[in-house]
């Protein structure tokens, strides 16, 4: 063996194994190597058809001793001590970050359904083989909401959070706002490495869902199985409603939110009126908010972009440098709870019918009938009336009985499609 092509190992350097390089991986390989991070060595990058990653324009730049490969068991079997996994999914991910963990590799990881469902699980093995798992960047991207929970917020009882969480959805509704095609605004969102693989996890609420339950164990320490989480898709959601929040003095975000009264945790996602003077309404393109409102502390709001490959890859290299100084975050005690989804709010029908009298006193009578009362009817001059789009809110009601209005509204044969049942977040309290 030539003595002098052997390196040296710094027992003290961290070195680090990436394993995907698609949007957030080139992004992170890109960081670590134009930054030169002291005491951090980027020494593989694993993939699937690595020939063709690394003749990519993403590898471009990326030069140094980095072994390139597509069989894991070159990472696992490495002397590599940190795995950072941005390859997404639960398998065959789990499997690899378990290995890794089980023989004593750190994981900074920013797989949000692998840690909702299975953070757990994984945490304890990290513990009980001395190293660390860290996540920051599986919750809103490049906002650093779980280290300031986890650091900032244990002195409080946070009893609610609010969060848009989902920079796609964020970025396709904000959009529309300003009157762009859902379609359209999907596919600019899927082309900038936004959106998820397979962007249904997006849209219908299973990517916010995740980040709302790792959310709900480090703020509240409570787990929350995320299949529980009742999700509600925005594709339903049109221009039309847009117009109609406008004249509510609202507009749409998708919002995911859990709330604790000590004895009940109530959890939901879905497309929500935002009242504009509420700072989710100012939340626009990528870009997400939330807000913990502790029982001392009161409101605390953090902000900032949920997706893309350079903020993410920010708050995954926070993770490895809070790793590489041995700050990584404690493992906190979870107790794990049933979800409810009675939720009291007021809320936003929408209605698309063939006009005919007697319409709107058969949707108040269903609604009496549950115990809602109507707010306000909102029709808006200039609607076909073989097509009519309208709109009814309630005051504050509880959502489940509401829904069970809706069904009964629904069956009307003048519904020329399925209503569409929003929640609405009140206007901002003053101190
Ligand atoms: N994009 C974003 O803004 C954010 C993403 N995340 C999370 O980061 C992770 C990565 O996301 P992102 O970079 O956008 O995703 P990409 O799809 O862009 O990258 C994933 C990479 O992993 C590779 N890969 C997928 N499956 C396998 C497999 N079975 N074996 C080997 N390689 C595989 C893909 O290869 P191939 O090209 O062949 O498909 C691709 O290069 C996900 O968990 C995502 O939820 C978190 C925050 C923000
Ligand atoms: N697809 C996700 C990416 C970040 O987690 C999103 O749009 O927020």
């Amino acid at each position: 063996m030539n003595e002098s092509a052997v390196k040296p190992v710094k027992t003290d350097e961290k070195r680090v194994a990436l394993l995907g390089f698609g949007t957030v991986g080139s992004a992170v390989a890109h960081l670590l190597h134009d930054q030169k991070f002291e005491g951090v060595r980027l020494t593989h990058i694993y993939n699937r058809g690595i020939a063709r990653k690394q003749g990519s324009d993403r590898a471009s730049g990326l030069s140094g001793d980095i072994v390139w490969t597509e069989n894991i068991e070159d990472v696992l079997n490495s002397d590599a001590n940190v795995v950072i996994e941005v390859v997404g999914g639960l398998h065959p991910t789990g499997e690899w970050l378990t290995r890794a963990l089980a023989s004593g590799k750190h994981v900074v990881t920013a797989n949000k359904q692998l840690i909702a469902y299975h953070g757990a699980e994984l945490s304890q093995l990290a513990r009980q083989n001395g190293v660390s798992l860290v996540y920051n960047a599986a919750v809103a991207g490049g906002v650093p909401v779980i280290p300031a929970v986890l650091h900032g917020l244990q002195g409080d009882r946070v009893r609610q959070i609010a969060g848009i969480l989902n920079g796609t959805c964020n970025f396709i509704l904000s959009q529309m706002e300003a009157g762009a095609d859902y379609h359209d605004v999907l596919a600019k969102a899927q082309a900038a490495g936004y959106a998820e693989a397979d962007p249904t996890a997006d849209v219908d609420g299973f990517d916010a869902r995740a980040k709302l339950c790792i959310l709900a164990r480090t703020a509240m320490q409570v787990g929350l199985n995320p299949d529980a989480v009742p999700v509600q898709t925005i594709r339903n959601v049109r221009l039309v409603d847009f117009h109609y929040a406008r004249d509510l003095n609202c507009t749409i975000r998708q919002v995911a939110r859990v709330e604790s009264d000590g004895d009940t945790i109530r959890a939901n996602v879905g497309p929500t009126l935002v009242p504009h003077t509420s700072p989710f309404a100012w939340s626009h393109g990528t870009q997400n908010l939330v807000m913990t409102t502790g029982e001392f502390g009161g409101d605390v709001v953090f902000s900032g972009h949920g997706a893309g490959g350079n903020p993410t890859a920010v708050a995954v290299v926070s993770d490895l440098l809070a790793v590489a100084h041995g700050s990584a975050s404690p493992l906190l005690p979870v107790q794990d709870r049933a979800v409810s989804r009675e939720f009291v709010a007021p809320h936003y029908l929408r209605f698309v019918v063939q006009d005919k009298p007697g319409i709107i006193s058969a949707i108040s009578g269903a609604l009496a009938q549950v115990g809602a009362n109507i707010d306000s009817i909102v029709q808006r001059p200039g609607y076909p009336k073989d097509a009519l789009p309208f709109v009814v809110t309630t005051e504050p009601c509880s959502t489940t009985t509401v829904q069970q209005a809706v069904h009964t509204i629904g069956q009307m044969p003048t519904m020329l499609e399925e209503p569409l049942l929003l929640q609405m977040m009140r206007e901002p309290e003053g101190d």
